[in-house]
């Protein structure tokens, strides 16, 4: 074990925070919000929901004990969160979906000492204000706000306090609220992923590329608009009819009703598409490659793999090999064809949100936020993410603690 890992453990912060100061209030929005108090240096437990086993909503617990986030690494920081954003991996991962993936990357002493990944807090959006840094943490100070997605291997956001990564956080837009700002980075960091790093798009190349969004109405959907008509994109964006005017407001110049019939049609008259995002998964990938310009770099990119569910159902091993060739074979198969077939996936990443975070301030992004829950309703937020039809995000507000319970 690592010196760094064995004083963590001792939890001596002062080894590897470099808090001189012990604040008592901070600036929240406009007002004096109560943050964190001399006593909370000492804490060794904290309020959050945890589960104990994979299962449906009836496996959420509310506890006052949870263990308190610890500086493992000099390069983290310990946020205190006053709201966590939900999305569908939230539901996914409750029920078990990915654990075989996340056991292999979780911390393997914090494995050893419990036994298993229980209990287990759920949640990876949040934005909230920094409590303490590890001594190699330059960018960020106590106090800051800010916002992150964080990797489902690590402990969630649905809790008074959690430990990051200096590098997957950012400073967080200051025309947000806390609960604005939380509805963004897992969605913000997804979209980056699969139209930059894979999609090969950028503020500098997207003017008059024609994109289409398989799934518009959603968290990525929502964001993925947003960010590519700043970017000077043409926009396409498949949704439910009753969504056409919400996905209209957000910037989608064509929008097809996939309620009323296959899409494969009303799309197939319109210009070829650079580039398609599908948030849909199922059987679009059938009809969608030959929506694409053939021969000319486009891409066909997917949010919607079956990684997780092979490797959950054939063990990590087979699961990756049956992955590895799946992807390769239709990668392959559409070459052939003139166009490329990728696989996206959510990577945080904090200087994707400091772009992204620019462009909130300028006014070229703004939170979709559909529905706001007390902490105390955590079973009810995550159950209106599992019955889908989302129209933007649904978010957690933290900022009292577990205090909600008390009233
Ligand atoms: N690979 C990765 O790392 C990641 C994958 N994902 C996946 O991407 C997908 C989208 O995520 P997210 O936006 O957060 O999900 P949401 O649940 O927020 O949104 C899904 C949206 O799709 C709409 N929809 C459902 N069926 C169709 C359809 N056939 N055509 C068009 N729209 C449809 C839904 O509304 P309605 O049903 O009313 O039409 C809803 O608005 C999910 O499957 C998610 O698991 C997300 C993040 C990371």
């Amino acid at each position: 074990m690592s010196s760094v890992r064995h004083l963590a453990y001792s939890r001596l912060f002062c080894h590897l925070s470099k808090s001189k100061s012990v604040p008592k209030s901070v600036s929240s929005h406009g007002s004096q919000t109560r943050l964190f108090s001399r006593s909370s240096r000492c804490r060794t437990i904290m309020p959050a929901w945890v589960i104990d086993k994979y299962g449906s909503n009836d496996v959420l617990r509310y506890t006052k004990n949870a263990p308190f986030p610890v500086i493992n690494y000099p390069n983290e920081v310990i946020v205190k969160v006053f709201a966590a954003g939900l999305n569908p991996i939230d539901v996914g991962m409750r029920g078990g979906y990915g654990a075989a993936t996340m056991s292999m990357k979780r911390d393997p002493l914090k494995l050893k000492q419990s036994g298993s990944e229980f209990p287990l807090i759920l949640g990876r959006d949040m934005s909230g204000v920094v409590m303490e840094c590890g001594l190699d943490v330059k960018y960020f100070k106590e106090r800051d706000e800010v916002w992150a997605a964080i990797p489902p291997w690590k402990q969630g956001t649905l809790a008074e306090f959690v430990v990051l990564s200096a590098n997957e956080v950012s400073h967080k837009p200051k025309s947000l609220s806390h609960v604005e700002a939380a509805a963004i980075p897992y969605v913000a960091t997804t979209a980056w992923s699969a139209l930059v790093n894979t999609g090969g798009l950028s503020k500098d190349n997207c003017a008059n590329k024609r994109i289409l969004i398989l799934g518009g109405s959603g968290g990525v959907g929502t964001f993925a608009i947003q960010m590519l008509k700043a970017w000077g994109a043409h926009v396409t964006v498949t949704c439910s009819q009753n969504a056409e005017r919400f996905v209209r407001e957000l910037g989608a110049d064509d929008v097809v009703d996939y309620t009323s019939g296959p899409v494969e049609e009303p799309l197939g008259e319109l210009e070829k598409f650079d580039l398609i995002l599908d948030n849909v998964g199922g059987d679009t990938e059938r009809w969608a490659m030959n929506l694409l310009k053939p021969w000319s770099g486009s891409k066909y990119v997917t949010l919607v793999t079956p990684f997780l569910q092979n490797t959950d159902m054939l063990g990590l091993a087979d699961g990756m090999v049956k992955t590895a060739a799946t992807v390769a074979t239709k990668a392959l198969k559409h070459l052939y064809k003139g166009v490329h077939y990728r696989w996206g996936f959510f990577a945080p990443c904090g200087s994707a949100l400091d772009e992204v975070r620019d462009m909130v301030d300028a006014g070229q992004i703004r939170a979709v936020v559909e529905e706001t829950f007390r902490f105390s309703q955590v079973p009810q937020a995550l159950d209106k993410v599992e019955k889908g039809h989302a129209r933007g995000k649904t978010v957690v507000e933290i900022s009292k603690g577990g205090q909600d319970f008390e009233h």
